[in-house]
């Protein structure tokens, strides 16, 4: 499985309207690719909380600009895509949602994922969005897909709901985000983490640059199954990190060394 993280710079100068039309075309460059992931809230900035009213948007390709946009990107380079996620206006009145959104390679919404654990304590996100409930696998045909969404990194259950899920676990995590700079450390470190203690790929796609006066950690990560990393960005600029996963190393590394059958709670 070929993978491509696209580590966007969400610079506040740029319109998101801009930014849309620009990342369409960056996902086009991909085709080739069996998986393209884009970072956390990636059209307004993950920080950017004044904003997320006004930047709401449906995750119904036909309603909702980003999904449009994207669905059009991934049937024209043929790619499964992970489209990052978006500030969902949900159905219910007012509530908003931190969506992510994963297209086939003809262009279908195949999956939505409302993060789980909102960041912020009592500020931004956490006071400001409503809270999603259920844990998200997807089918891609080379490996079930199990979706995070940043903050959610900090939460080892929420993993292994993922990787026990029926009809078939996951075998490659992928984790949108737009993690700060301030707290690299554990961007990387969670990452390998929940890659070892699951046995599985990580993919990990953060945004570059800053904004709303926070700086972004970049350092987009493709982990194996033993959590060495396969391909990292070396900084918060803008970049595609690519790697060629064989995903029959997850099933040789659950057998060869099987903690997963360990566990007793
Ligand atoms: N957007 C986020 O979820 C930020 C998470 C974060 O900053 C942290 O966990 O640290």
């Amino acid at each position: 499985m070929r993978a491509s993280l696209l580590q966007i710079q969400v610079d506040p100068h740029e319109s998101v309207d801009s930014r849309r039309e620009r990342v369409a075309s960056l996902v086009r460059d991909q085709a080739g690719a069996d998986l393209v992931v884009l970072p956390e809230l990636w059209t307004v900035g993950a920080f950017a909380f004044e904003r997320f009213a006004t930047e709401a948007e449906e995750a119904d390709p036909a309603t909702g600009p980003t999904a449009l946009a994207m669905s059009a990107a991934a049937r024209d380079a043929g790619v499964w895509l992970h489209a990052g996620s978006v500030v969902e206006k949900g159905h219910e009145a007012g509530a908003l949602y931190n969506t992510s959104l994963v297209f086939s390679p003809s262009g279908e919404l195949v999956a939505t994922y409302r993060k789980i654990h909102r960041f912020g304590f009592d500020r931004g996100e956490a006071t400001l969005l409503a809270a999603g409930t259920t844990p998200v696998t997807v089918p891609h045909p080379q490996a079930t897909l199990g979706l995070a969404t940043c903050y959610d990194l900090r939460f080892p259950e929420l993993f292994r709901a993922l990787v026990d899920a029926e009809p078939e676990g996951a075998r490659v995590l992928v984790v949108p985000a737009g993690w700060p700079a301030k707290r690299a450390g554990h961007w990387t470190l969670f990452a390998r983490t929940r890659a070892v203690e699951n046995q599985c790929f990580v993919l990990a796609c953060g945004t570059a640059g800053s904004h709303a006066g926070v700086a972004q950690a970049g350092r987009s990560a493709i982990i194996d199954p033993w959590g060495e990393i396969l391909a990292q960005s070396e900084d918060n600029a803008e970049t595609v990190v690519t790697a060629d996963l064989d995903v029959s190393q997850v099933d040789k590394v659950r057998e060869t060394f099987p903690v997963l059958k360990d566990r007793v709670l």
